[in-house]
């Protein structure tokens, strides 16, 4: 096999000035620790001028023989995955899209079974699937009991601890200072966005109820977000851009509130411009003292407009939860209400971290060489 001239390199990657990119990206077991998966070569050793002698390419990758004696492989399918110059971005890397759903999600829920999703790997991963792609799933089949319930989470990952507790079984008993621990009505909404890092995921798994309404609201957030772009963009872009701040202040001694204080109701990933989180509770959003007066004026009037998303019938998706169906869903995309209620209504369930929701998804959807193409 001809070794390839520096030439064709500098194609691949633009100027000289990449092989240091090159260089301090190398994977072999001397640069990056193979079980650590951690830099091990020192970067500020790299010499500023460090060439590529040679470049022979095989049939998965080619290989470089560095002007500082050392030699590395890359994978075509890693150089293609994390080329910058230019950037390749049909490769999504594992992100499959996400179906967006209105009211009539009602007649299909994404739904799966408690026995696959203890019981195999298969069925935990598919219940993983249907969370990233809906935003929500229900589990059937689960027993109307803590223990259970609480393993069924730890399928996912371990439990987040709030201020709240850990695994929370809740009544309307004012237990917390908060209007959940309340038989009120209350409107769509994402939890805690009061913290820096809201939680990702969260369930509830209603296990006694012997009374009336109740009945539980999801709606789509990146569904409205959608529907308000489209429909009134202006009032889009402030939602996108306006920081609202927010606090939980209830329990005794507690002040909770994000850092930095207020963040955007909609939240787009500046590479990709993907919605990625929603952050709406109008119940816990604080004073707004940042905004100068027009400001104010078109937030109230932006507001006005995706509440009317939010409460349109034809976007809501009303259920009475059950014992034994659990319901999990994404709380950085699906909000979720209830209707006001009266007697008793008892709900287990848990917050789950996001970052460690998606590390599982990953784990249980992608084999080991494409998460270490990934990194
Ligand atoms: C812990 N548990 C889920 C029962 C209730 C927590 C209250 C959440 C708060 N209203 C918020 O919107 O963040
Ligand atoms: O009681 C419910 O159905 C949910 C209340 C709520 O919003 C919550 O616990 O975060
Ligand atoms: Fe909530």
């Amino acid at each position: 096999m001809r070794s390839v001239k520096l030439g064709s390199i500098q194609q691949v990657f633009g100027t000289n000035s990449h092989n240091i990119w090159l260089r301090d990206h190398c994977k072999c077991d001397e640069c990056f620790h193979k079980v650590t998966k951690q830099r091990l070569v020192d970067t500020f050793k790299i010499p500023e001028d460090l060439e590529s002698e040679s470049a022979l390419p095989e049939s998965n990758g080619i290989k470089i023989k560095w002007s500082d004696g050392h030699t590395s492989f890359f994978r075509w399918t890693w150089l293609r995955r994390h080329s910058y110059d230019p950037q390749f971005v049909d490769f999504q890397p594992f992100l499959q899209k996400k179906i967006l759903w209105d009211a009539r999600i009602k007649e299909y829920p994404p739904t799966v079974k408690y026995e696959d999703v203890m019981k195999s790997e298969e069925g935990l991963s598919n219940w993983l699937l249907n969370i990233d792609q809906f935003g929500f799933c229900f589990v059937d089949g689960v027993p109307p009991k803590v223990e259970e319930t609480e393993e069924l989470a730890k399928r996912i990952c371990f439990i987040r601890e709030t201020h709240y507790g850990r695994f929370w079984d809740f009544t309307s008993n004012l237990e917390h200072g908060d209007t959940a621990y309340t038989s009120l009505a209350l409107k769509a909404h994402t939890d805690n966005t009061y913290f820096t890092d809201p939680s990702g995921l969260q369930m509830f798994h209603l296990i006694e109820f012997n009374g009336t309404g109740g009945s539980s609201l999801l709606v789509d957030g990146f569904w409205a977000a959608r529907r308000l772009k489209m429909t009134f963009p202006e009032a889009h872009k402030i939602l996108s851009t306006i920081r609202i701040p927010a606090h939980s202040a209830g329990d005794p001694n507690t002040l909770i509130e994000p850092t930095p204080n207020a963040y955007p109701i909609l939240n787009y990933n500046p590479l990709t411009n993907e919605i990625y989180q929603i952050r709406y509770n109008n119940d816990d959003r604080s004073t707004l003292s940042h905004l100068s007066s027009n400001e104010v004026e078109a937030f109230y009037d932006a507001l006005r407009k995706w509440n009317n998303i939010l409460i349109d019938k034809e976007n809501e998706y009303w259920v009475k939860l059950e014992p034994g169906r659990a319901l999990i869903f994404n709380n950085w995309r699906v909000l979720h209400g209830r209707a006001g209620f009266t007697g008793h209504r008892r709900i287990i369930g848990a917050y789950l971290n996001w970052d460690d929701y998606r590390s599982k998804l990953k784990i249980s959807n992608l084999t080991r060489e494409e998460i270490d193409e990934m990194i």
